[in-house]
């Protein structure tokens, strides 16, 4: 087998232009290792026609992909539009009301029952990630009359945002809980909490999960308001791992606060071996061109170099004209970008090891040693038998030239790792050894006698102990 040509993990939106077989078998060739599934869209019928599709593909291929399934939470939505969209220009007078009507040039309707309590005179409101801009004029029981500051297509259902508005203190609504139930039932494999504020936001989710026997469900806490920046470090504790979900943050905060943000919480992440998705308009020019701007390309290399996990693709592959070439070319910039990693990783390393010291736990420890490791002696692979992911996710955040191969009886914990950066999963049955893994990748030609590998293990192998020890090796 080939292993494949990047590292960094493409987590791709299915939508209208990507849901048939044809189009999920194509991207899972061109490289798609994620499949988000928008519940903020389309029903749950064609979710769970989706997720069957993407088993089964995934079966046919041989080729492992994580379900992600992102939850709409507290954002306000604008409701259906006559024709799909309308044309706002500026000085334009509109109502947005909370009824439930078909909207047009004059009338926008509202998914949200409280909005008018949201606002007042002189508010901005922004509309489609802050591409329309609105100044509230007049604030009634059911409706709110807003002048066109700045005109632009709104299409149905984009989302609202009021920065200055107090969202409600709980993120995970009752439509989000139901989500949850459906992805437990689907055995989606990670859930995406939108508009987190704080660490209970994920501590009401674990729970529920824990109660429904799928606390190995991933909760990826998006991070995409001030609150959710303010607390991060409690909220990064809780979760397993988090998205910078820069199209709604960009419009919550300050737009040209973004990049020193991204780099801020891309190593707070990496430190604690979390994995990170940097997401939103990567490519996105390419949802109608088949060539991105020069400005994409460097965003999508800088977000690899900042130390990201994974690099995700919403409308590109949702309802845009070139998906598969968007996942292609995301594909092409990492491989290209990660060649120069190498030197770049090395003194990132140095600095965490002289800063963070004294408080770790010997996993940590294993995990900084492997680095050490592979910086003296020529190895070729990194095995890493692993309970819950977690060996391979301290060692990934490194971001090391070489692949990590982990080894687990559990499917779920596999498809999560589909999250990390380097890493390639391999479901064995419980109770397998040493021998086990190296017949296996020598069966699959990833090796040959005498190529030199790296494993770590928790010993004595028969305990469940944590991972104790690293050994390096020669394959016989
Ligand atoms: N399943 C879908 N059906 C129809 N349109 C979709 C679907 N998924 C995405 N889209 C379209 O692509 C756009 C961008 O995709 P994305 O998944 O980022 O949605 P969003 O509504 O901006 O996201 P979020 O709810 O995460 O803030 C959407 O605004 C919508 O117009
Ligand atoms: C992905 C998402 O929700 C955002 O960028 O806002
Ligand atoms: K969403
Ligand atoms: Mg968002």
């Amino acid at each position: 087998m080939r292993l494949p040509q990047h590292k960094t993990k493409i987590v791709a939106t299915i939508g209208p232009a990507t849901n048939s077989k044809k189009m999920i078998e194509k991207l899972m060739k061109a490289g798609m290792s994620v499949a988000r599934l928008n519940f903020s869209h389309g029903t749950f019928e064609e979710h769970a026609k989706v997720i069957e599709i993407i088993r089964e593909v995934s079966w046919k291929l041989d080729r492992r992909v994580a379900i992600l399934a992102d939850l709409p939470g507290l954002k306000i939505r604008v409701g259906e539009i006559k024709g799909g969209y309308v044309e706002l220009k500026r000085g334009d007078k509109v109502v947005l009301t909370t009824k439930d009507v078909e909207g047009d040039e004059t009338t926008i309707p509202v998914e949200y029952k409280d909005f008018p309590k949201l606002v007042s005179r002189g508010d901005t409101i922004y509309l489609s990630d802050g591409y329309i801009v609105l100044r509230v004029e007049n604030v009634r029981e059911d409706e709110v009359e807003a002048v066109v500051v700045s005109g632009g297509k709104l299409f149905s259902r984009k989302g609202i945002n009021i920065p200055k508005a107090h969202l409600p203190v709980e993120a995970v609504t009752p439509r989000d809980m139901e989500i949850i139930e459906f992805a437990v039932d689907h055995g989606v494999d990670a859930i995406g909490l939108s508009f987190v504020g704080s660490v209970y936001d994920i501590l009401k989710v674990k729970g529920f999960l824990e109660k429904r026997g799928a606390s190995d469900i991933f909760v990826v806490a998006k991070i995409e308001r001030p609150d959710a920046v303010r607390n991060f470090d409690e909220i990064l504790n809780a979760a397993d791992g988090i998205m910078i979900a820069r199209g709604d943050l960009g419009v919550e905060m300050p737009i040209e606060k973004l990049p020193i943000l991204q780099k801020k919480l891309i190593r707070k992440a990496n430190q604690e071996g979390k994995p990170v998705i940097t997401a939103t308009q990567m490519l996105v020019s390419m949802t109608t061109e088949k060539v991105p701007t020069r400005a994409e390309v460097t965003d999508v290399a800088n977000a690899i170099l900042d130390g990201t996990d994974a690099v995700m693709l919403s409308e590109e592959t949702a309802v845009g004209k070139f998906p598969i070439e968007a996942v292609e070319m995301m594909a092409k910039i990492a491989k290209v970008t990660e060649e120069y990693r190498e030197s770049f990783g090395l003194s990132r390393i140095r600095e965490w090891l002289e800063t963070d010291t004294h408080k770790g736990t010997i996993k940590e420890a294993i995990t900084r040693s492997v680095i050490d490791a592979l910086c003296t002696v020529d190895i070729k692979y990194i095995l890493t038998p692993t309970r819950t992911g977690r060996t391979a996710r301290l060692i990934s955040r490194f971001k090391p030239r070489q692949w990590i191969l982990a080894f687990s009886t559990s499917e779920r914990v596999c498809n999560n790792l589909m999250f990390s950066y380097g890493v390639y999963s391999f479901c064995l049955e419980e109770g397998f050894d040493e021998r086990d893994i190296v017949r296996l990748i020598k069966g699959l030609g990833l090796v040959e006698s005498d190529d030199m590998v790296l494993m770590t293990e928790g010993r004595p192998i028969e305990k469940t102990v944590g991972t104790n020890s690293i050994k390096i090796f020669q394959i016989a």
